[in-house]
Order: structure tokens, then C-alpha cells, then sequence
């Protein structure tokens, strides 16, 4: 396909996000098995463009002085990629399979396109009804810190302690001319193309023999901050595929004992292969029969009060991870937010009656906003007096990361985002008991 039609191919594409409101995923692979001629380079160079124009949205419109998804992926072709009015006139060449040539009214546009005067929320392209919210957390950093977040992430991977060293993976993946991560002591990084996509890290040998896993350098630095030592008893509460469950069997050198579970079995399947991979020996996963209700017998009944640190990942928004989903933030609602902020009472409930008197709960989300962070918090706390919030400077002092330039909470929770730490958008909060 020329670059034409990838162009036309993706305004497609965002029409029907938009007209049958559907998850970019699912249209780009109905666009992908209609269109059988598209090979492996096209399909992802369309979905680059889309995701670009998704990150956009409400910039790009602003521009264009129009929300049209024609206008959008011009837009943000000026605003993203950066293309002079030309380079974009030169794609819209109203040849076959490509878009119509420009109106007079879009070149001009696209010669001043200026974000002047724009509001925050198209600024920082993010719904309008989180203004509030957001700017709560961030006050006068609201647009850059958003601003940051509509960029590209990077390829991360953890190295795997208990198979190799961060210098043993970069000289075996060194093909791929992979860079130490600037924050996480054990991750390294690799460059994204201009279509999106990293390295195929997953079929190297390498990976197969468990030295490294995809994750991200936040994910990395949240389970630092949760401070777990050799030997310690530590339950993993929201372990989902496991993510963070092995980076705490190699911080606790397997000494110790680490219990998975979640309340989904499904998401919990793969940790299974990944620990045998990873050759972690101390996590022992104890999954729920079926899913997980609190009316039937607890799989981690026997623990309760003799756990000296429960790490709650707690099911979120997400909305730190929109550099990776430019989708979900358009697609959020008021009601998901209230849903997953009711969640995040249960895992905390659930934390508190495991967790021994001098033990803690770590506190994660991979959300910016305040509901599911410092006033989760705040909720928890009013209900369970014996827990204390433990100072942010502590918390990174306790991990061997002071000088850590995450973002302090106005509630006291650590935050990583974009912009301070280079990483998704991370809170951590540790809370002790007794
Ligand atoms: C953020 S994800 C976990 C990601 C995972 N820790 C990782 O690092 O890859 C949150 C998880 O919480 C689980 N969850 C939701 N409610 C829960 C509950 N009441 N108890 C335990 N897990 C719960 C969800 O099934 C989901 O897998």
C-alpha cells in the first residue's frame, strides 16, 4: 500500500470508531480481514496512524476547527508527526485509494495550526469531565503532564534476576541496540519505529529461557517501592498474568514466600508458564475456584494476620497507561470510574485481614486520578484505624531509590507519570499496620 493509501485506509478505520462506536482493536481487525491484500507492514503502519490520531483527538479538531475523522488524522499528521502543510497535500492526492486533495479552508488551517488559546483539555487531549479531577493531582502542570502522556511509549523489559544480568541480556539482544532504562536498575529499553512496533523480543532465545520479561520501567519502580526483603511473607492479591509477582520472587532472591491469586482465574492462567520460565521457586499460586466469591471459602483463608506485605495492583481505570491505549481514554466513562473505585474497597478490605501488626499493604494503580488514589486511600483509612500512611520520602528511602523524581500526591502517594519519571503513569501508597 502506498503511504496514500494507509492515509485513507486509517480515516476509514476512525470513521467507524466513531460512527459505530466501537474499540479500535476491533476495527482495525475487521479492516484487516477485509482487506487480505494488506500485508504485516500495513496493517501496522494503519494502525500507527490511528492510534496517533486517537492520542490526538482533541488537538488535532482544534486545529482543523472540525472533529471529523478526515480532519483528525490530518491534524494530527501536523501535530504528531510533525509534517509540513506540503508533505500532507502530497499524501491527499485524490488518486485512487487515496484522500480527497485539501480544501482551501484545511491547508490554511494546516499552515497555522496552532495550539493557542486552546483549552486544557484539548491542549492535553483528554476528556473534559477529568478536568477537575486531574487537575487536582497536577494543578499547574495539568497540560504538560497530560501532553506527556499522548506520546509513544517505549519497549521496556525487566531482566530476571534469577537468570541473567542486565549486561548478559543487553550483549544478547544487542542486535536490537537495546538502552539501560534511566530509573530501574534491572530494565533496559528498546526504540519503537515510526509504525509502533519494538522488537519481537518474545521468540528470542533469550526471552524462552526466562532472562528478561516485557515490562514496563513503571511497573519496574512500583514494585521496588513496595520494598520486600529476603525471606518475607508477601501475597500478590491482584497478581493477574503475574507481571509483578516475578519482579518480587527475584527482588526476594527466592527466599521467602510469595502467594499469587486474583479474583479471576482467566487472567491468572499464564503466570503459570511465565514462573516455570522465570525459574522463580518461592510463589505459590493459590487461585480461587472459579471466580473468586467472597461467600465461598477464602484460597488464602489460612494467611489471614500473618502477612508482612500484601502489594494490591488494583484493578483501575488505567488511565496511566494511555500512551499505550490512546482508545480508552476516549472511551471512559463516569460510571466505569465509580465501578472500579467500589473494586478497590473490596482488594483493600481484602488486604487489611491478611496483613500481620507490623506488615504493610501496598497500594498500586496504574491511575492518575485521584479517585482510586489518595481518596481510595482516604476511604480505606477511615474505615480501618490501625493502618498508617507511611511519608513518600520513606517509601523511596526503604526501596534504595532516594532520589526517585516521581510526583508527590497532594494526599502523600508517590506518583510516576510521563513527564517526572519517563514511565506510565503509576500511584503508590504504603500503608502499615500497628
Ligand atoms: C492491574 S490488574 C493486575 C496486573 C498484574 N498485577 C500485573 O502486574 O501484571 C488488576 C487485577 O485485579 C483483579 N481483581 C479485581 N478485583 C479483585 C479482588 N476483589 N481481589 C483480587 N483481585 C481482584 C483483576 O482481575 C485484575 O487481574
Amino acid at each position: 500500500m502506498t503511504p496514500s493509501a494507509r492515509l485513507a485506509a486509517a480515516i476509514e478505520v476512525l470513521s467507524d470508531i466513531e460512527t459505530r462506536r466501537r474499540p479500535a482493536a476491533d476495527a482495525l481487525k475487521d479492516w484487516g480481514l477485509a482487506r487480505r491484500f494488506a500485508g504485516s507492514r500495513d496493517r501496522a503502519a494503519v494502525a500507527s496512524l490511528v492510534y496517533d490520531a486517537l492520542r490526538r483527538k482533541a488537538s488535532a479538531a482544534f486545529v482543523m476547527g472540525n472533529a471529523t475523522p478526515r480532519a483528525v488524522a490530518l491534524g494530527m499528521l501536523a501535530l504528531q508527526r510533525g509534517l509540513a502543510p506540503e508533505a500532507i497535500a502530497a499524501l491527499c492526492s485524490g488518486e485512487r485509494h487515496a484522500p480527497e486533495p485539501l480544501s482551501a479552508d484545511e491547508r490554511a488551517r494546516l499552515a497555522g495550526a496552532s495550539l493557542d488559546g486552546a483549552p486544557a483539555a484539548v491542549a492535553g487531549d483528554f476528556p473534559a469531565w477529568l478536568e477537575p479531577s486531574l487537575t487536582r493531582v497536577f494543578g499547574d502542570d495539568l497540560v504538560p503532564e497530560l501532553q506527556a502522556l499522548t506520546a509513544r511509549a517505549p519497549l521496556d523489559v525487566r531482566v530476571n534476576t534469577l537468570r541473567a544480568t542486565r549486561e548478559a541480556v543487553q550483549a544478547e539482544l544487542a542486535h536490537y541496540a537495546p538502552t539501560s532504562t534511566p530509573l530501574s536498575p534491572v530494565g533496559l529499553r528498546f526504540a519503537v519505529g515510526e509504525d509502533g512496533r519494538g522488537p519481537s523480543l518474545q521468540s528470542e532465545h533469550s526471552f524462552l529461557q526466562g532472562w528478561f520479561e516485557i515490562q514496563d520501567e513503571g511497573s519496574q519502580i512500583a514494585t521496588m517501592l513496595a520494598g520486600v526483603r529476603p525471606g518475607e511473607r508477601v501475597v500478590d492479591l491482584c497478581a493477574g498474568a503475574g507481571g509483578k509477582t516475578l519482579a518480587l520472587a527475584a527482588a526476594m532472591a527466592n527466599e521467602g514466600r510469595i502467594y499469587a491469586t486474583d479474583v479471576d482465574t482467566r487472567r491468572l492462567a499464564p503466570i503459570y508458564a511465565r514462573i516455570g520460565r522465570s525459574g522463580a521457586a518461592n510463589v505459590e499460586v493459590r487461585a480461587p475456584k472459579g471466580r473468586y466469591d467472597p461467600k465461598r471459602p477464602d484460597p488464602l483463608a489460612d494467611l489471614a494476620g500473618t502477612v508482612d506485605c500484601v502489594l494490591v495492583d488494583a484493578p483501575c481505570t488505567g488511565t496511566g497507561t494511555w500512551r499505550r491505549n490512546p482508545d480508552a481514554k476516549w472511551r471512559l466513562r463516569p460510571g466505569s470510574l465509580a465501578e472500579r473505585a467500589k473494586d478497590q474497597q473490596v482488594v483493600l478490605a481484602r488486604a487489611a485481614a491478611l496483613v500481620k501488626p507490623g506488615g504493610r499493604i501496598v497500594y498500586v494503580t496504574c491511575s492518575l486520578l485521584p479517585e482510586e488514589n489518595d481518596e481510595a486511600v482516604a476511604g480505606f483509612l477511615s474505615r480501618h484505624a490501625g493502618f498508617a500512611p507511611q511519608p513518600p520520602a520513606a517509601v523511596k528511602e526503604t526501596a534504595g531509590m532516594p532520589d526517585l523524581p516521581a510526583r508527590e500526591t497532594p494526599g502523600g502517594g508517590l506518583l510516576l507519570t510521563p513527564l517526572t519519571t519517563g514511565t506510565d503513569g503509576f500511584f503508590v501508597k504504603i500503608l502499615r499496620h500497628g
